[in-house]
């Protein structure tokens, strides 16, 4: 059977910063509302996931990362869309961090992201980074 639900391709960033993750919460009027997620959005044709990331995060935070290492992408199957998501260690923040987009957004040691609602792609991601020391 073929499958016509959209899947679309997201870079997330993990930003590191004094030992501490930031996380940020999507708005109320966002897909997956007030679900946590890891800054990011949608690639676009012909852009590669480094420049999605700048984009996005001037756009959402007004920020800029130095963009690391990309870690395993992972894909997650939701009622209505399949995401794949495309995890990148991101770290030296520059800009004063203002929320355009998201409804919140806190720092927290790796340990600490589960106690936070998760949008169900990134539990996998969220017990790697929990196993890091
Ligand atoms: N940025 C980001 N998106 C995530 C994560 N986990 C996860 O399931 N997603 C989903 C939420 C969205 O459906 C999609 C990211 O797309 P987006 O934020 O650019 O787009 P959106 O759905 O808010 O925008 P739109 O289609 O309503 O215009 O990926 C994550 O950790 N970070």
């Amino acid at each position: 059977m073929s499958d016509k639900l959209s899947h679309i391709h997201v870079a997330c960033a993990i930003i590191k910063k004094d030992g501490l993750i930031l996380a940020t919460q999507r708005s109320a009027t966002m897909s997956l509302p007030l679900k946590w997620e890891f800054p990011g959005g949608k690639l676009e044709t012909g852009e590669s996931a480094e420049q999605c990331l700048q984009r996005e995060l001037q756009e959402e935070l007004g920020i800029v990362v130095r963009v690391g290492a990309g870690l395993e992408p992972l894909t997650h199957r939701y009622p209505t869309f399949t995401v794949t998501l495309h995890p990148f260690l991101c770290d030296t923040l520059q800009g004063q961090m203002i929320l355009h987009e998201h409804n919140a957004a806190c720092w927290l040691a790796p340990h600490e992201l589960a106690t936070l609602d998760w949008a169900e792609a990134d539990w996998p991601l969220i017990s790697l980074l929990a196993q890091q020391p």
